[in-house]
């Protein structure tokens, strides 16, 4: 497998893939930037990608790396470089490492606000050059300033917690921050207005979105204190940077650091490099030694583990599934992908609709993992690329709803799943199972409402037939005469003389004449070859 690493990330996470059996590491380090064509030609055949901030995984690599490409790694938190929404498409889980940089960057953010409070890098420019300027490079100190953090996450906590110690008043406007959690970091949570009329110092800590991006524009400097100090370590565009410009040049704004801009790098002649209060670092948030082993080394495993059929760690586009989940829920994924299929196999009308029940002890359950477990079956002869990642999205895309419910009515069995499809016509079709045993064998126990017991894999041939004499003798003689084993069979009936549901496994699939003899019985409703 290809494992094409496309950002320089710590040379212990590259030396844990290449140990791995079966990996062959390409490391590319630049090319994204260098020559894309290069990079799409790499990509081609790649069972995963690992990047940093510098490559873009869009649409395109998707397609370049289809169908080969399972996992999309970032060393990292941001993942505004990786189309999440076309990884989904394409099947592809894409998984970050939050928390492993975030000391590195906090940190950061602090050095910019005590080099926004004293001038360290312009005095120490100064003495480079010779000078001995004690009377330009005064400061001010950070004690007894208030500091508004803006995105109280990870990052921003911890700059919270430095910025305590140094004597500094914190507030805080993170709209998903609860006021318990708030409270017991010695915060004080308020709305961005006032954060923004009362701080000294701002910093932000918040991913770029639509509602983040610009949020410290020109009008909220406007509304901040004269000699106000912005910084922003987390992604460039969150403060305005015309708006920035602006308010350094009038004064407005005493001082500014950044780490990260709209667009990386900014040019040679960009105007924030001749600003004398403006510090600039080249989005080094994350680069510290510590930093990097450990994102490098978590990417490396998280990957591995997803490549290996393992648990899936910090996943940005479907649920994480980690070890001890996958553990307990594996056993149930045979029976909810064969359920799956086998309502669709066995729906002569178009579907329109989904229907899944949970009942018993399975509710306890992660139900997002058996969903799209389900959902993989039942779409696995629609798409020949559907998997876990966009089982859900693709029955979006086909505009079939799926309605999941956790009951509380008693079955015949500790646990059921239950998957129904309500065709266009009306018709419902639906197949019931469990597992039984000590080896949680999977066990489908009801097919339209029939009970059956029938293991879920191999090829099967369902018979709705009017309950007369002779009818299994009658089947039984023509699949044999067409030289197929029939390694069992579930005999049902609702009533004496009604409907019965016969399920043959069978060792091979009987031939197409076979089943139109089958068919011209004249008791046989229907006869299906289903496989499994
Ligand atoms: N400069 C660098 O090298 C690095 C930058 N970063 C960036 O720093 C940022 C924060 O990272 P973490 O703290 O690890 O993420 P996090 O997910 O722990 O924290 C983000 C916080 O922002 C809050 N938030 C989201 N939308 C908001 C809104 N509209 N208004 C206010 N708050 C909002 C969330 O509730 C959350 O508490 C991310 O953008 C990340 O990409 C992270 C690591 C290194
Ligand atoms: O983790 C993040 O969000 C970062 O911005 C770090 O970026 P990097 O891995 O240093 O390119």
């Amino acid at each position: 497998m290809k494992i094409l690493v496309a950002d320089k990330i710590s040379s212990i996470g590259v030396d844990f893939l290449k140990q791995q059996e079966g990996f062959e590491v390409v490391e590319a380090y630049g090319t994204f930037k260098e020559d894309y064509s290069k990079f799409l030609e790499l990509a081609k055949g790649a069972a995963a990608i690992i990047v940093r901030s510098d490559s873009k995984v869009n649409r395109e690599v998707f397609e370049a790396a289809a169908p080969t490409l399972k996992a999309v790694g970032r060393a990292g938190v941001g993942v505004d470089n990786i189309d999440a929404e076309a990884a989904t498409d394409y099947g592809v889980v894409v998984m970050n490492t939050p928390g492993g940089n975030t000391i590195a960057t906090a940190e950061l953010t602090f050095t910019h606000m005590l080099c926004g409070a004293r001038p360290v890098a312009q005095a120490a420019q100064s003495m480079r050059e010779g000078r001995w300027d004690r009377k330009i490079y005064g400061g001010s100190e950070l004690f007894k300033k208030t500091l508004g953090v803006c995105g109280m996450g990870r990052i921003g906590a911890e700059v919270a917690k430095r910025a305590k110690a140094f004597g500094m008043t914190v507030l805080a406007y993170d709209p998903y921050l609860s006021a318990t959690k708030a409270e017991a970091m010695g915060v004080k949570q308020v709305e961005l207005d006032k954060l923004f009329r009362e701080s000294d110092y701002i910093t932000v800590h918040m991913p770029l979105t639509d509602a983040t991006r610009g949020m410290i524009n020109k009008d909220a400097i406007s509304t901040m204190k004269d000699g106000v100090r912005l910084f922003n370590c987390a992604r460039g565009g969150i403060i305005d940077e015309d708006a920035l410009l602006e308010g350094l040049e009038s004064g407005k704004v005493a001082a500014a650091g950044l780490d990260v801009y709209t667009s990386e790098p900014p040019a040679e002649d960009h105007p924030f490099r001749s600003q004398k209060n403006l510090n600039l670092t080249p989005h080094l948030g994350a680069s510290t030694e510590e930093a990097q082993e450990s994102v490098g080394l978590e990417i490396a495993e998280s990957v591995t583990s997803v490549l290996r059929g393992g648990g899936i760690r910090n996943a940005i586009n479907m649920p994480s599934l980690d070890e001890a989940t996958l553990k307990t829920v594996g056993p149930y994924l045979e029976l909810c992908s064969a359920l799956g299929s086998l309502v669709h196999q066995l729906a002569l009308e178009k579907v329109s609709k989904v229907k899944i029940t949970y009942s018993g002890k399975v509710v306890d359950l992660d139900a997002n993992s058996l969903t799209r477990g389900i959902l993989k079956g039942f779409l696995k002869d629609v798409s020949s690329n559907v998997n876990f990642v966009n089982a859900l999205v693709i029955m979006e895309r086909l505009g079939l709803p799926v309605d999941v419910l956790k009951s509380s009515e008693e079955t015949d069995y500790v646990e059921l799943i239950k998957v129904e499809a309500e065709c266009v016509n009306g018709e419902k079709v639906s197949a019931e199972g469990t597992l039984i045993g000590k080896g949680n064998t999977p066990r489908i126990v009801a097919i339209n409402g029939r009970e059956v017991e029938v293991e879920p894999h191999g090829c099967m041939l369902v018979i709705a037939n009017s309950d007369e004499l002779g009818i299994v003798g009658k089947i039984g003689n023509i699949i044999g005469k067409d030289g197929v084993n029939i390694a069992a069979m579930s005999l049902s009936r609702n009533e004496v003389g009604g409907i019965a549901l016969n399920i043959a496994c069978l060792d091979s699939e009987p031939s197409a004449q076979a089943i139109a003899e089958i068919k011209a019985i004249e008791a046989i409703k229907q006869a299906k070859i289903v496989h499994l």
